[in-house]
Formats: C-alpha cells, structure tokens, sequence
C-alpha cells in the first residue's frame, strides 16, 4: 500500500450523443494540468481520435474498452477495469490517481453505467460517482433529443450540461431555445458553453470539493440553477408547458414529457428508520423509473451532521455524512429526476412516511403494512 491515493477516487461519467463533442472536450481536459493522475476509460466504438501519448501522460495507461455499447456488451468489463486500477494503486503500480473519468458510447443509456459504478460491492469504496456531465451539441441537439430517447435520459441524468459548436450556429433564438428545453428536461444541471469554461472546473459536481474543502449543497442538488431558471414558476414537474418559447413546439418533443425533476422536502429532522424505509419503498416500487436521486437529510439521530443520499435507480450509494451542515438551511431536501415516475404517488408515500397525511392518503402505520394502499401508483 505506497499508493498516494486518497479514496473514494472521484469518477466523472461524460455522454453526450454520437459526434457531439465528447472526445475533442477529453482532449483539452487532459492538456490541463490540473488533470495530471487522471484515468480515462473509454471505448474503442466509433471514431475515437484522442491523443493517445497525451493519454498516457496523464495516467498510467489508456485502459480502453472493447467494441460495442459500453452500457450492455461491456459492462463487466468496466467493473473490471475500475477493480483493476484500484489493485494498481494498491500494488504501487499506480503511484497516484486524483481521478477517473469514463467517456461512455454516444448511443449508450448512460445508467447502467452510473449503477455499476454506484452498486458494485467492490467498487463503492474505491469510488464515488462525482458527477455526470453530458455534452449536447448546438447544433443537432434539438433533433436528436426528438429522435432518441436515449439523448432525453443523457440530459436528465446530468450535473452540468457543455454545449458544444455553438460557435457554428448564428441564431441566437435558437441555442435559447435549445437552452431552454434543456433546462425543462433537467431544471437542475448547470449548463455551460464548452467555450470560455475552465476546462478543470467543468469535471467538478460533487457535492464536496476537495480543494476547498465544502460541500455545496445548493449547486449539488441543482437549487441554485432551478431557483435562478424558475424563478415564480415553482413548480417543475413532468409537465414542463410553459409555453413562451415559440421555437419549442410540444408534438416534437414527446420524449421529452416523459422525464421530470421534483423535490421532496420536510423541514424537521428525521429518524433513520423512516428514512430507510421510505427510501427501500420508494426503490422497490419506483427504482426502474427513477433515473437519479441526490439528496441530504437532517436525522434525528445526529441533528449536526446531515446525510447524504445518491442513487442510481434502484441503487443507493453506501450512506454518508458530511462533517457538517454546510449553510444555514437544514431539514430534508431529496431530488428526483425520472422517466415516467408518478410524482404524486412519490409525494404521498413521502408525505405519509413524514407523517404530513394529505386528506384521503393512508397514514404511515397503513403504508408499512400495505405499502399499495396509496391510490395512483
Ligand atoms: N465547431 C466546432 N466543432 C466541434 C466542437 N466540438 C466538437 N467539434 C467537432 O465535432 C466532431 C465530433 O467531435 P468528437 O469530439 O469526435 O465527438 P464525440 O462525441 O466524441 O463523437 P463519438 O465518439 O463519435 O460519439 C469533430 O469533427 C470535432 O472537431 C465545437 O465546439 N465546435
């Protein structure tokens, strides 16, 4: 064990549709210095030009996968090479690794690969899923959210949104308008122009930054963004019809209705148990549809030092803690984002585990014993 690692290693998942800008991004990412002990894990489907030598400078090795969609063909073969790198580092055959990002195909639904980088029993305390950043190119963003699904789940899934070639479009109603959907997929997620952004800073989501040594749990859960995006709308769940923005015609954009964002919030303190439960609940019921939940809860048990929760479908990353609450807001905020998950079921079970019973909604001793009462799942 001579290894510098500090573990858990934060791993950065960037997607982004077939020739939105993934690699070219990669390749200054890693001519930063900023970036040095960083891992890159992609794969070899398509036409990858990174710059091999630049790879290997910055980590011990390009570790590329085989052929074909990274999310189902080689799946196993990822949980291999992240157990792979931690033996490295355990070995000394890897002095130091700051960092691993994984640059997934651009057909790839991107959470089969967050769940096995969050689920794996090997994995999860070697690694910590810092953040997804999903690229979207300015140009053929718009079609290719209404030609797949998989874009639509690209974008929900996400931290922090690049967008790529706006320098090739004129239009500026357009990338307004292309910014606009993209904060009603995902009201959450940062959404940068690849341009004029700090190459190093872009990979940084987590909730804790090492550097300062904070959390930032308003950026973390996207309140920030949505708060500033959504300012006296409120609300934003699956029914993003706002209809002000005249390039934004609903009948294109069917995938779209299907993913949502919500929050559930309570504003006292919590005991486990609740929370376990709800979340078992909610994860056994709901865990296919639910594509992300972050989180932070203030527990009964130990008011001073809040949870934290991070799932991936029906995943929870191993509960944490941070030192400390970091701002002045405490109680319970969980947000969820989803393809087709029933908000109002996901707010009367939360209700009813927080004993807050809508009128007509079973309290929380009916629910453990019949966690179906609740009408409208
Ligand atoms: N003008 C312009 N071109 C860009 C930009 N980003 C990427 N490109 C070009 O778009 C093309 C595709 O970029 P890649 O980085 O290969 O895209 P990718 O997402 O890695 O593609 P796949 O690996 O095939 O999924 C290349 O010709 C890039 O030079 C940008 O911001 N502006």
């Amino acid at each position: 064990m001579n290894s510098q690692a500090v573990f858990p290693i934060p791993v950065s998942v960037l997607t982004g549709f077939l020739g939105a800008g993934k690699t070219t991004l990669l390749n200054r990412l890693l001519k930063d210095p900023e970036l040095t002990d960083t891992a890159v894990i992609i794969n070899e489907f398509g036409d990858v030009a990174i710059d091999h030598l630049l790879v290997e400078k910055a980590s011990d090795g390009v570790i590329e996968l085989s052929d074909g969609c990274l999310c189902c063909t080689v799946r196993g073969e990822l949980v291999d090479t992240l157990a792979d790198l931690v033996d490295r580092l355990q070995t000394g055959r890897i002095e130091r690794l700051a960092r691993v990002v994984i640059e997934t195909t651009g057909l790839a639904d991107p959470v089969p690969v967050l769940q096995s980088i969050m689920g794996h029993p090997a994995l999860i305390h070697a690694f910590r899923l810092d953040g997804v950043i999903t690229v979207v190119d300015a140009v053929n963003g718009s079609a290719t959210l209404d030609a797949h699904v998989e874009a639509v789940k690209q974008v929900a899934v996400a931290d922090r949104i690049v967008l790529t070639k706006a320098d090739l479009v004129d239009d500026a109603e357009w990338l307004e308008a292309l910014k606009a959907r993209l904060a009603r997929i995902n009201p959450g997620a940062e959404i940068r122009d690849v341009e004029g952004a700090a190459v190093a800073k872009l990979l940084q989501c987590g909730l804790y930054d090492p550097a300062t040594k904070t959390a930032d749990v308003r950026r973390w859960l996207g309140e920030a963004q949505a708060h500033d995006r959504h300012h006296h709308h409120g609300d934003h769940g699956h029914h993003h019809h706002h209809g002000d923005h005249h390039h934004d015609h609903d009948h294109g954009h069917h995938h779209d209705s299907r993913v949502g964002s919500f929050s559930l919030t309570h504003a006292g303190a919590l005991p486990f148990s609740t929370v376990e439960m709800f979340l078992d609940l909610l994860l056994s019921t709901q865990g296919d549809k639910l594509l992300r939940i972050k989180g932070i809860v203030e527990l009964l048990e130990d008011r001073e030092r809040p949870l934290v929760i991070h799932g991936v479908q029906k995943l929870l990353h191993p509960p944490a803690r941070l030192p400390s609450w970091p701002d002045a807001v405490r109680g319970t905020r969980l947000v969820l984002i989803g393809i087709d998950l029933p908000r109002d079921y996901v707010e009367r079970l939360f209700a009813a585990f927080v004993n807050k019973p809508a009128i007509d909604t079973p309290d929380r001793e009916a629910m453990e014993n019949n966690p179906l009462a609740i009408a409208g799942r």
